[in-house]
């Protein structure tokens, strides 16, 4: 078989024990399950076009490897008709839905294709026709890969169904190593510079591929397979909460951009001392005022011990309210930095060493890492992109949406965020900015309470608060992204009392 040839000839070791591995699961799989009761999910994705070519050698291997009379390979087993489910979306690149029925009728797959969500379209499926496993091109570092093996039953809420992912330990430049080697047809898009595809509305070309050197080759973008760093493999993804995309929606999947979009961030301190009052957290305060200058608003400053449980309840409950957390304290080689232990619980994955982290650390720390293996750099495995900046000694450490501020004080703090901010895939989206109107007044909260009540009602979308300068001194700020609805709340409360009851101070 060409494929099973391709790779065992080639000369890719590491190659071939990949293949061995997911081929030696999927063979299981069929072992296991009536070939009419698995699926494949197939979207026309690179992973999952690995995985295509990976299910035809398993069942080809499965199979007992039939040849016809004349010797040669009968067709009927170059081809694995597998059930296979796709969700079609009218967010869908159309170059996906063409390579998708095209590879489909190509290899014989029985092609069923789901127009709904991804919950609702198995909960009919299984009704429909009983399917004990669905395999799937998922990979350790894809977002929705935290947790599972490579056997993993669907999550709870789910329909009943067991997750078959062949590929999960394989990495991006396996992928490409693969789509190589064996010389499949993959999707146009890959040479387009696109390394990961979403959707119309939250995918572009990966910028780091981006050829920009001369006008006439603006816009150009090399194949996905010259990503150096298969962890920056989603930097074309934009981030989903600007778009809505909705496929049932009266407008059919219409782009709408909420104009209001704001992103939430949380802030975690690690710190037994500031919690004995012996140290101040002067930290968290500046990086509020750098989000707030970047539009994002801070919804949580946690101070916690430096505990491993301490710090994985507070990042996982974190990591699914906030768009981003961010992390101070607790990382070091002490036996109290536990910073990094607690994220890997949180995300439910193990420490592993990262060679380049270690690499970075030998360059600054040298003769002081001692041993062969150095416990600093053992990071959360799969999930962890080191952010790298040619200001900063060590890059830093990002696990999905948790980063890892390894500043020590706020001047490290600034020349850290700014690096952040300069980073070409950088996470800190610049949002629309806040704004802000403040009133001093010398009524008591008494008499101002109600109206402001009543404001807060009619002003959903400006932040009011009144801070006590004392019993009969009051401070009232209007913040929001709108600033003819902030001088219209402020206005309306003035309005609300004798004249000169209000003046306005500023607060920089
Ligand atoms: C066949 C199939 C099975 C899935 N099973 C689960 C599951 O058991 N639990 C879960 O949380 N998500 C499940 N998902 C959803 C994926 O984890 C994930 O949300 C999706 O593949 C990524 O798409 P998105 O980034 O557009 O959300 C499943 C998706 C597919 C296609
Ligand atoms: N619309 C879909 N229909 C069917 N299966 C899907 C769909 N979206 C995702 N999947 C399944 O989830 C897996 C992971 O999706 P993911 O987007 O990470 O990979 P991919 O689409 O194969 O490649 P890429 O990361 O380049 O987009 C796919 O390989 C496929 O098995
Ligand atoms: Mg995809």
């Amino acid at each position: 078989m060409e494929i099973d040839r391709a790779v065992r000839e080639g000369s890719d070791r590491r190659l071939q024990t990949k293949y061995r591995n997911a081929v030696y699961v999927i063979q299981r799989a069929f072992a296991l399950y009536e070939f009419e009761q698995v699926a494949f999910s197939f979207n026309g994705g690179k992973d999952s076009t690995v995985l295509l070519h990976l299910l035809r050698a398993g069942y080809y291997l499965h199979k007992g490897k039939p040849e016809c009379s004349n010797g040669s390979l009968s067709d009927s087993v170059l081809n694995c008709p597998i059930r296979t489910i796709y969700f079609e979306s009218p967010c869908a690149f159309p170059e996906i839905n063409s390579f998708t029925y095209e590879t489909a009728t190509v290899y014989g797959l029985q092609l069923e294709t789901i127009h709904s969500d991804f919950k609702s379209g198995l909960e009919a499926l299984l009704k429909e026709k009983p399917t004990k496993a669905i395999f799937l091109g998922t990979r350790i570092g894809d977002p929705n890969a935290v947790g599972q093996e490579q056997f993993s039953p669907s999550s709870i809420g789910w329909p009943p169904f067991m997750r078959v992912n062949p590929i999960l330990d394989w990495s991006y430049r396996d992928v490409w190593a693969f789509i190589l080697t064996c010389k499949v047809q993959y999707c146009s898009l890959y040479d387009q510079g696109y390394t990961s595809i979403g959707s119309i509305y939250d995918t572009v070309p990966n910028a780091l591929l981006s050829i920009a050197d001369s006008a006439s080759t603006k816009g150009t973008f090399k194949p996905a397979y010259m990503l150096s760093d298969g962890r920056l493999e989603r930097a074309g993804r934009t981030k989903k909460m600007h778009l809505k995309c909705n496929s049932t929606s009266p407008n059919n999947g219409v782009i709408s951009v909420t104009s209001s979009a704001f992103f939430t961030a949380s802030i975690v301190v690690v710190g037994d001392e500031i919690l004995f009052g012996t140290a101040e957290d002067k930290l968290s305060a500046a990086l509020c005022k750098k989000l707030y200058g970047i539009g994002w608003q801070v919804t949580r400053v946690a101070v916690v011990q430096n505990e491993i449980d301490s710090v994985a309840e507070e990042v996982e409950r974190r990591k699914f309210t906030n768009d981003m957390v961010f992390l101070f304290g607790g990382f070091g080689p002490m036996q109290s930095d536990v910073s990094l232990a607690g994220v890997a619980k949180a995300f439910g994955v193990r420490l592993a060493p990262d060679e380049e982290f270690e690499e970075y650390l030998r360059h600054l720390i040298g003769k002081h890492c001692t041993g062969d293996r150095n416990e600093m750099a053992l990071l959360p495995e799969g999930i962890t992109e080191l952010l790298q900046h040619e200001k900063l000694p060590l890059p830093l450490i990002k696990c999905q949406n948790v980063i890892i501020l390894a500043a020590t004080n706020v001047c490290e703090l600034e020349t850290q965020w700014d690096c952040l901010l300069e980073l070409p895939n950088t996470p800190l989206v610049q949002l629309a900015p806040f704004m802000s109107k403040h009133l001093s007044s010398m009524l008591s909260d008494v008499e101002i309470a109600q109206t402001i009540s009543k404001l807060c009602l009619e002003f959903p979308d400006v932040y009011i608060g009144c801070q006590r300068k004392s019993r009969v001194q009051s401070l009232i700020s209007f913040v929001g992204k709108d600033k003819t609805r902030i001088e219209l709340a402020a206005g309306r409360l003035c309005n609300s009392f004798p004249e000169g009851a209000f003046s306005e101070v500023n607060r920089g």
